[in-house]
């Protein structure tokens, strides 16, 4: 056991920890989430994916922003989860959503490779790009890219720039700092054209905290990039982007 699993505390059950954040999920689809937080906490063994290694973490912060995406996609959609790390929000949104197609695109080829065992071992139809998600849009068309704690709106703005034909929107899970990526975004001109809107704002703290923005930085370990490193009070948003005049 390392240190990102230490923390385990096995009074605790997911049950508890759905209860506790207001959350009710049928049987099959609790089971399935059950599966995939254990898979992913023991792959955490050996390659640092999450510090979320509680099931309260794993409700009030993953399933959370997870739950939020999963409202707003329309069905038969065909989402790119752009970073996915740990799989999260991707594979939560395949098991929530089995109506939608769902592709993984993760840079690390290790964690790229785990997140295809995981999807192996979950039995879910999920193909795994280990690729940058933006280099995918130059092959693939999606509705929606989603992502969470990846990169800045200004990044993403930059990486999806020549790619707006082969995706209709993109949902991008932020914590309070995203008002200033929009002042950066806005700064720079990267959301010339695009139009902006928040189409989810939930609060954040104890005990459904924040998903917070962490750039990623393929030297790093993923677990020292967290989100729940950089806890905070106040909302969190969904943020959807579009071309102006594209998409309703
Ligand atoms: C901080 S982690 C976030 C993981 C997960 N989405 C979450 O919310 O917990 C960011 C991940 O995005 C990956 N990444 C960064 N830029 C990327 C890109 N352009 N395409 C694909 N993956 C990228 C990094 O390697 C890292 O695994």
């Amino acid at each position: 056991m390392n240190e990102h699993t230490e923390n385990l505390d096995s009074d605790d059950t997911f049950e508890a920890a759905l209860q506790r954040h207001g959350m009710e999920l049928d049987e099959p689809l609790t089971e399935s989430l059950r599966q995939y937080a254990e898979l992913m906490w023991r792959y955490n063994e050996q390659l640092n994916l999450t510090r979320h290694t509680t099931w309260d973490l794993f409700v009030g912060r993953d399933l959370r922003d997870c739950l939020q995406l999963a409202h707003l996609i329309q069905p038969d959609e065909v989402v790119l989860d752009l970073g996915s790390g740990n799989g999260v929000p991707g594979i939560p949104l395949a098991i929530l959503r089995p109506d939608i197609e769902v592709s993984l695109a993760e840079s690390v080829g290790k964690r790229a490779k785990v997140l295809d065992e995981l999807v192996t071992e979950l039995n879910l139809a999920v193909p795994v790009y280990a690729a940058r998600g933006e280099q995918l849009l130059e092959d693939f068309r999606f509705t929606t890219i989603v992502s969470r704690a990846v990169g800045s709106l200004m990044k993403f703005c930059r990486w999806v720039e020549p790619h707006w034909n082969s995706f209709d929107r993109m949902l991008l899970v932020k914590g309070p700092k995203w008002v200033e990526e929009r002042g950066e975004a806005r700064h720079h001109g990267s959301l010339k054209g695009v139009d902006l809107r928040v189409v989810a704002n939930y609060p954040l703290g104890p005990p459904a905290l924040d998903s917070e923005t962490a750039e990623a930085s393929p030297d790093t370990e993923l677990a020292d990039q967290d989100p729940a490193d950089q806890m905070s009070e106040g909302q969190g948003v969904v943020l959807q982007l579009s071309r102006k005049g594209r998409f309703e």
